[in-house]
């Protein structure tokens, strides 16, 4: 069997010059390529106290719901800006290219809930430290961060030095 990293495309020159672009539709087109991805994540876990999962779109739903379903957890979903319907709470951060502005729903943590953030990929860590900062806002405490794929010389865990941060693959470039 292959090894998870074998799974992942990586395009330079994606979306823009000098990005070097690192895909996942080709882990998961791949019946073991999902598979790996997915037990991968959730052996970060292993040991991991907490009460539900939190995804940052769109990548972040891929790998995180089927992470809650398999440990019998809710999911919550930090959506771009304008797509939630009811209350939300929102946060704007910078990306690797461009800007964003994510949201949660108010009613979507309730206080003292532990919470485990997941996403594809750290790159500058600017998704996820927004997502991490609403989770706050609502009072929820951050048990732990996961990724499948880790930028590191992008330095996003010096970002998120605060929390405690896992990921199946590390690049050491960008
Ligand atoms: O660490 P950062 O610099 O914040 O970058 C990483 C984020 O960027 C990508 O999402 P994107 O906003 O492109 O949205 P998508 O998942 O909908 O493609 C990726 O899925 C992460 O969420
Ligand atoms: N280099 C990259 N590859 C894939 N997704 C990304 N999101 C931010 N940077 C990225």
């Amino acid at each position: 069997m292959k090894k998870i990293e074998e799974y992942v495309r990586s395009i330079p020159d994606f979306p823009e010059e000098g990005i070097i672009f690192r895909d996942i539709t080709s882990v998961l087109q791949d019946a073991d390529g999902l598979h790996l991805a997915i037990d991968s994540m959730q052996a970060l876990l292993d040991g991991v106290d907490f009460d539900v999962v939190v995804g940052a779109e769109s990548r972040g739903f891929v790998f995180g719901t089927p992470i809650a379903y398999n440990l019998h957890k809710p999911f919550v979903l930090v959506r771009k800006k304008g797509k939630l319907p009811c209350e939300t709470v929102s946060r704007s951060y910078a990306l690797e290219y461009g800007t964003a502005e994510i949201e949660m729903h108010k009613d979507s943590i309730k206080p003292g809930q532990r919470v485990v953030l997941v996403d594809d990929l750290i790159a500058t860590g600017g998704t996820i430290e927004a997502a991490a900062k609403l989770v706050e806002e609502l009072g929820g405490k951050v048990v732990k961060i996961i990724f499948l794929m880790e930028l590191a010389g992008l330095k996003g865990r010096e970002r998120l030095k605060d929390y405690d941060v896992a990921s199946v693959i590390r690049y050491d470039g960008k």
